[in-house]
């Protein structure tokens, strides 16, 4: 089922992805500045920041970081070639239910009350029986290409989970024993946001947090990202743009993160807004656990003065309650002061 009419060739915005009157929704905010923090892998200091920059902001760019220029345009060029392709050959791959792979919307957009102005393609595991469907005579180098992203991006993502679980306290042994979903498992989002010829009436993508433990995103060099800033020195809550640095990945602390460190790292609610002028296209690598493992606040964290804030929670079972519940979906594992759980009427 598609949530929205598939190419965008409007002259002007229809009423269905027209969201300027909407501005009283909950995650309206200003748009203001502050400066998301760039690390460089290879500081010295990179346990310390990266665990700042996990409380403070929830995002931040990551440099040094070792991945080919050249991969990254491969995957940015297969990736104009996916979204160039006519509707009807899209359409052949259509995602057949809310969270599974294939070209559509994304799971959560029955939320919101207008469709937004984004194509997505979610790849879960082998991209081979799709690429055969959209490019029956030369499917190998799309799958090529996104092998080998998988690939340096996943060693990558160790590198992240690695310094982050050391950032909370934990030691080699039981950081081993904190185990992501193996690469060949993983899912990625790819979007594309086209241009728009009145970029202010749209929305590319509605507020959110991602669920899983990060996301590493890569993107094609054309901005849109935004964070939600919360009330700090600078300013009120706001909107903070993040910055397009070439060669940077931009790296977003997700709900079960968030629930390992008992609500010290935080979640952050980001969104996307569309250019006049540029097709914005991103790659969303979203690292978590293996299917079948609970996470839970970690014991070291846990103590006589701090109880667990969430239960245990599997990834599938946390994704299910977020396409149920959309913002709300981490109050069904909530515990209160008392230990009891809010609600747990929705696992
Ligand atoms: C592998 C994933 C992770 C997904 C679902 C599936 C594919 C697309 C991801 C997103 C992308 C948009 C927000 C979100 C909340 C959504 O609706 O789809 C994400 C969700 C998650 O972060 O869990
Ligand atoms: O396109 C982007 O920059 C962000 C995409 C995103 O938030 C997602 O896929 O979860
Ligand atoms: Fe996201």
């Amino acid at each position: 089922m598609m949530h929205h009419p598939q190419n965008f060739q409007f002259d002007s915005i229809p009423d269905s992805h027209d969201w300027s009157d909407l501005y009283y929704h909950p995650f309206a905010a200003p748009v203001g500045s502050g400066s998301i923090p760039v690390i460089d892998l290879n500081d010295p200091k990179l346990i310390e920041k990266i665990g700042m920059a996990c409380k403070e902001w929830g995002v931040f760019l990551i440099s040094n970081h070792g991945i080919e220029p050249e991969i990254l345009n491969q995957l940015g060029s297969q990736m104009h070639q996916l979204f160039a392709l006519p509707v009807e050959a899209k359409l052949k791959v259509a995602k057949t239910d809310g969270y599974g792979a294939g070209y559509g919307g994304i799971p959560i957009s029955p939320h919101f009350p207008k469709y937004m102005w984004h194509e997505g393609y979610i790849i879960t595991g082998s991209p081979l029986d799709h690429a055969q469907k959209l490019w029956p005579d030369d499917y190998s180098s799309f799958c090529a290409v996104i092998e080998e992203y998988k690939k340096a991006i996943n060693s990558l993502g160790w590198r992240l989970m690695h310094a982050i679980l050391l950032s909370l306290g934990m030691n080699e042994e039981e950081i081993n024993h904190t185990p992501i979903e193996d690469s060949s498992k993983i899912s990625m989002h790819l979007n594309s946001y086209p241009a728009c010829p009145d970029p202010d009436r749209v929305l590319g993508m509605g507020p959110h947090t991602d669920s899983g433990f990060l996301t590493i995103l890569y993107t094609n060099g054309v901005s849109g990202l935004q964070v939600l800033r919360h009330k700090d020195d600078v300013g009120p809550e706001r909107w903070v743009t993040v910055p397009v640095i070439p060669n940077k990945f931009v790296i977003n602390i997700g709900d079960l993160m968030h629930v390992l460190s008992n609500g010290r790292y935080h979640n952050v609610v980001h969104r996307v807004i569309v250019s006049r002028t540029n097709q914005r296209l991103s790659a969303g690598y979203f690292l978590r656990p293996p299917v079948d493992v609970k996470v839970e606040p970690l014991s070291k964290l846990i103590g006589p003065k701090e109880g667990p804030v969430y239960k245990p929670v599997t990834w599938p079972e946390l994704l299910r309650m977020k396409c149920m519940l959309y913002d709300k979906a981490l109050q069904a594992i909530k515990i209160d002061d008392l230990g009891r759980v809010l609600d747990d009427t929705k696992l």
